[in-house]
């Protein structure tokens, strides 16, 4: 489904990826962890080029996304959802017009776009505030909006990036299950940045450790967490052991 080779990137003169290789089957959550400014965020904005890497390749189904026209990567993007850490929803729109935006450059009716609006809603348990404005939602409802307009239009490829990081602690737990819940399909791959050990654990087939802009240690999320070879698996570990 999708597989990323060599992604290189700086800002200015500060490396920030040196080289990012990993693959995501149909079906696989692959979690990207490590400690903050290693380049997590950057290297999931890449994934759909939000960031353009300098070099590397994103190949998604086949296709290297840097060799796309913008209007080929626009169509392109169309099956891959993007959950921001911040949410970004528009203040202005009802909670259903936010979920409603991807499907507005898709060949639907507005009855479709309705209809898909709402089921999304559901799936994240959110249908009975389908008429409210973003300020009247707590910040664990909000994002909640953020995965249903990712997962609006039934996207092959889910990314998620740190999802729950601009949450209050007890907001985060509702949003976690929704992830769980809905964003898995067993034709879809998902990529989620998170810092949340024991929800990676619990979701991840597969972790991927990155340490200053490199994978340091990618593989099933037991065989990292028990048996870690690289010093941040090591840190982890210790972290699932003293909670
Ligand atoms: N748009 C940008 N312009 C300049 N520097 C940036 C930009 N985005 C990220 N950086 C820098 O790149 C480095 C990696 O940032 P990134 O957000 O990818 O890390 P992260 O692992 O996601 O961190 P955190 O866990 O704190 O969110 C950091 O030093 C950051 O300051």
């Amino acid at each position: 489904m999708l597989e990323v080779k060599n992604l290189i990137k700086s800002y200015g003169n500060e490396k920030v990826l040196r080289g990012v290789d990993f693959s995501v089957k149909k079906g696989q959550t692959v979690a990207i962890m490590g400690p903050s400014g290693c380049g997590k965020s950057t290297t999931i904005r890449c994934l759909n080029l939000l960031t353009e890497p300098d070099s590397g390749k994103v190949i998604f189904r086949g296709t290297n996304l840097l060799e796309l026209s913008s209007s080929e990567l626009l169509k392109l993007r169309q099956e891959i959802g993007f959950v921001f850490q911040n949410f970004n929803l528009i203040e202005r729109l009802t909670v259903q017009e936010n979920v409603m935006l991807p499907l507005i450059k898709l060949d639907f009716t507005l009855e479709q776009r309705v209809k898909y609006a709402r089921a999304a809603l559901e799936k994240v348990r959110l249908a009975d505030q389908a008429s409210s404005y973003p300020k009247q939602l707590s910040g664990g409802q909000k994002q909640r909006v953020g995965i249903a307009r990712a997962l609006v239009i039934e996207p092959s490829l889910m990314l998620l990036d740190e999802p729950t990081a601009s949450l209050d602690p007890i907001l985060v737990k509702e949003v976690l299950e929704v992830i769980e819940d809905a964003t898995y399909s067993q034709k879809r791959a998902v990529v989620l940045v998170t810092h949340e050990v024991s929800f990676a654990l619990k979701v991840a087939d597969i972790i991927l450790l990155l340490d200053n802009g490199q994978v340091v240690e990618i593989g099933s999320s037991e065989s990292i967490f028990t048996n870690p070879q690289s010093e941040v698996g090591k840190k982890y570990k210790e972290l699932l052991e003293y909670y």
